[in-house]
């Protein structure tokens, strides 16, 4: 602790000195000693001492009570006076100087001791009072808020700066107005005068809060709303002393308040008039909030939803998981907003609603979640659209099945699983039989239909968890899956083509096909989706070539096959572009003038690397690939060609005859075709024979009916091929237009020695000659065969008795000795 400092001013040095020692006895420090008035002040001045003990009488024209005064006035230092002198009038101007105390000589040191620490804490007190006041003071001063005290009769005391700028009124004009006179105020919903709160609180000794909604008018009559109380001030007895009230102005929190009202209204009116579903939902998931879209889209009142929560919507626990998990990345700060599609339920069961909802948080102040703002879209109609857009990028429009590309992802996700699990599954390859022909005939739209009936027809066949699929055209595909035994996939092969050789009755036309069915295994038969494909592919132009309506297995033999097809095909393409076709011509005999009336052009294939290659090898490609309607046009082109020039230059062959493909008859103009070749090469019409199967006529009877009749009425002869081969009747060829038939070389080749043949042969001539049919013979070999054949009066011979097929120039060498005259047949060396 620090000794107080004191000052002592005494013009006698010896009762300074005794003053000193007693002081510094006490404990006091003495800073410095005066011996007169003005050495005082500026000692005191100088040192600031806590306290003065000064002498009244001094010498010198300032006495101590003067000196006093001065210090007291700009120092603030307590003085206490020690003096002789106790007259009345000293005493009383001692008083005034408002001294610490008053000392009479000769004192006690116990006296001395104790004034001057009464001094020292009056005047410690005084300063703390006053160091408190100037705080308050200042605080008034400084703080926002407008404040104005009065006294006890409403007087105003005291205003601080911004009750000032508030009112208009400066502190010194309103000192001591009557608060309520000064200060006009209105109430802001009826611009009555309001009560001013002062006389009110100085009645009632309480505190008094102002309505809301008050406007303060200031002098020069501006108006501001403020918000404020009132308080009586209270002395510590009790006793009033006045009251003070305080106010704001409160315009920037109105203007606040008022952007914050109009926010919140458009919030709600866009929360309650929104056209999209929105809900304000408590962080347990419980609706606090929803609009009338949200209601409509599920079709549950405002109260359902009140007393229910977001994971109603959605009874799909995939879809509960996902919404659950975003909601709680909202709550974890880890997400902003998210937005998902949602399969909901409306209240109507079954019926299902495709929501798109996005949710946020809104947190408060002090960042804790509050609540979220959902919005929910019904996305219905687009997502009946989108999975209809789906269902048709992955089905076949017009039988509902797989389409190709989407029976491609089944199959290499069957195939993977099957993989992974060693179980096996089996590709059925379908193909229609002659549907091209079914199609070009009765039209596409019966076409269609058919398609149509055969896919459901199929659908029956095959089991629920196998797939079925369309690939294009007439094919068809169906994968089976976990097969155990091969015995099980022929069944289904087996009864899947029955269930289609069944008449199929559409719009009135009994309609009958059959199927050919290729068949793949994995693993046995390839481990690649392309590969089974095209095994089972492969296999099932095996099926065709079997004869059609049957089911192949694929074997390995068949790739080999296939792969020459292929080269084939390639080959074929290029032999049209680079005249690598070729006709050679085989004599047809006149029986009895034994003259080569005719010839069959028949074509060859000069491959550069392969050398001469037969038709047997390549016309099957042909005519399945399509190629022999070009080569057909090309055959016929040549052979009329080149008889036009035997007939003109020679006088060779009366008549050309030329093979027509079951294939050509599918194209729409093949009279138009032969008739512009027949006038382009001005070979007479009755010069040409056109040989046709017995099958491809009975293909399509009707449609063929109709093109051979054009092309009888154009004088065209016309020849069925291969006869006794298939299934028609001489009587049922009695309603075409052919000219001759050609009795097949397999009958022939068992003459003599096969009395069945030789029985048929003869039916075959007696009835055709009977119907005022031609009949050939071909493949006669031997002079037993060619005995035969006179006897039985078949009147043209062909077979490699007389010649093998040869080239054009072989053919003049064997007919041109007679010079136009039919000249009986010389064979040739071959
Ligand atoms: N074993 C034996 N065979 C004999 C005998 N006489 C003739 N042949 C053969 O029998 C075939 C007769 O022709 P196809 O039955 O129309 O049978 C033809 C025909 O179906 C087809 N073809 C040939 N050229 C053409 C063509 O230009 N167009 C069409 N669409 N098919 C053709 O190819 C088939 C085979 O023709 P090629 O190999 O030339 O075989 C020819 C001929 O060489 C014989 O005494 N013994």
């Amino acid at each position: 602790m620090f000794a107080s400092k004191i000052m002592i001013v005494e013009d006698e040095a010896i009762i300074a000195m005794d003053l000193r020692g007693q002081l510094e006895s006490f404990g006091y420090e003495v800073v410095a000693t005066a011996f007169s008035g003005g050495q005082a002040i500026s000692l005191a001045t100088e040192y600031t001492p806590d306290l003065i003990m000064m002498d009244i009488v001094l010498k010198g024209q300032m006495d101590g009570i003067n000196a006093a005064q001065t210090i007291s006035d700009s120092l603030h230092i307590p003085v206490i006076f020690l003096t002789a002198y106790s007259d009345p009038s000293t005493l009383l101007r001692a008083k005034a100087t408002g001294a610490y105390g008053y000392l009479i000589k000769p004192f006690r040191p116990d006296e001395l001791h104790a004034s001057i620490e009464v001094a020292l804490y009056k005047h410690q007190l005084e300063r703390k009072l006053k160091d408190s006041e100037q705080w308050f003071a200042k605080t008034l001063h400084c703080i926002s808020d407008a404040v104005i005290a009065t006294d006890a009769e409403g007087k105003i005391q005291f205003m601080n700066p911004v009750a000032e700028l508030a009112t208009g009124w400066q502190q010194e004009q309103a000192q001591g107005a009557v608060v309520s006179e000064l200060m006009t105020l209105l109430n802001e919903s009826n611009r009555t005068v309001a009560e001013n709160p002062i006389p009110w609180v100085l009645s009632n000794r309480a505190v008094c809060g102002m309505d809301s909604g008050t406007i303060l008018v200031s002098k020069s009559g501006e108006e501001l709303p403020i918000d404020d109380g009132a308080a009586p001030i209270l002395d510590d007895d009790g006793s009033l002393l006045g009251a003070v009230l305080v106010f704001r102005d409160i315009t920037t929190r109105r203007q606040m308040e008022n952007l914050l009202r109009e926010s919140e209204e458009r919030f709600h009116s866009a929360f309650d008039l929104a056209a999209i579903g929105m809900a304000l939902v408590a962080v347990d998931g419980r609706f606090l909030q929803v609009n009338g879209s949200l209601c409509k889209i599920f079709g549950y009142s405002e109260e359902e939803l009140l007393s229910s929560n977001l994971q109603m919507f959605t009874h799909n626990d995939d879809y509960q998981q996902v919404l659950g998990r975003h909601l709680r990345q909202l709550l974890a700060d880890e997400l902003p907003s998210f937005q998902i599609e949602v399969e909901c339920y409306h209240k109507i069961a079954g019926k299902r609603v495709w929501s798109l909802l996005s949710a946020s948080l809104v947190r408060n102040a002090a960042n804790e979640p509050q609540y979220f703002i959902v919005q929910i879209q019904d996305i219905t109609d687009r997502k009946y659209a989108e999975q209809q857009l789906i269902y048709i990028a992955n089905h076949d429009p017009l039988t509902g099945l797989l389409n190709r590309v989407q029976f491609h992802n089944h199959l290499t996700q069957t195939l993977a699983s099957a993989q992974r699990y060693e179980t096996r599954l089996a590709l059925m390859f379908l193909d229609l039989d002659r549907f091209k022909l079914i199609n070009d005939t009765l039209g596409h739209r019966l076409g269609d239909l058919l398609l149509q009936e055969v896919s459901e027809r199929l659908k029956t066949s095959v089991r629920t968890h196998d797939s079925l699929a369309r690939l294009g055209g007439d094919e068809f595909i169906v994968l089976l899956s976990n097969i155990n035994l091969i015995d099980d996939v022929a069944r289904i092969a087996q009864k899947t083509i029955e269930i289609l050789t069944q008449p199929f009755s559409i719009e009135g036309n009994d309609i009958v096909i059959t199927a050919s069915v290729g068949i793949s295994i994995y693993p046995e038969d390839g481990d690649t989706s392309q590969n089974l494909l095209m095994n089972a592919d492969t296999a099932m132009y095996l099926a065709k070539e079997r004869g059609k309506n049957n089911y192949q297995f694929y074997t390995k033999e068949m790739t080999a096959r296939s792969l020459e097809r292929m080269t084939i095909e390639r080959g074929l393409r290029h032999a049209l572009l680079n005249n690598e076709l070729l006709l050679h011509y085989q004599p047809q005999i006149d029986s009895s003038s034994g003259c080569i009336v005719s010839a069959e052009a028949l074509v060859r294939w000069q491959h550069p690397e392969w050398g001469l290659v037969s038709p047997i090898r390549f016309i099957s490609v042909a005519e399945e690939t399509g190629l022999i309607v070009p080569i057909g046009i090309w055959v016929l082109r040549t052979a009329c060609l080149q008889t036009k020039a035997w007939q003109e230059n020679h006088g060779l062959l009366s008549q050309v005859a030329v093979n027509l493909s079951a294939r050509q008859f599918l194209e729409h103009d093949l009279f138009e075709t032969i008739k512009a070749v027949l006038e382009e090469t001005g070979l007479n019409p009755s010069s040409l024979e056109l040989e046709i199967t017995e099958s491809a006529v009975m293909q399509d009877p009707e449609r063929t009916l109709a093109i051979l009749q054009q092309l009888q009425e154009l004088g065209i002869r016309l020849s069925i091929d291969d006869f006794g081969t298939g299934y028609s009747s001489l009587t049922y060829l009695r309603r075409f237009p052919v000219h001759s038939v050609k009795i097949d070389r397999s009958f022939v080749q068992d003459i003599p020695n096969d009395e069945g043949s030789m029985t048929l042969v003869r039916a075959i001539i007696a009835l055709a000659h009977e119907l005022k049919l031609d009949v050939t013979a071909e493949g006669v070999e031997t002079e037993a065969q060619l005995a035969f054949l006179k006897t039985q009066q078949c009147d043209l011979l062909q077979g490699y008795l007389y010649s093998r097929p040869v080239t054009a120039a072989q053919l003049e060498i064997m007919g041109g000795e007679i010079n136009g005259q039919c000249a009986p047949y010389r064979k040739i060396s071959s």
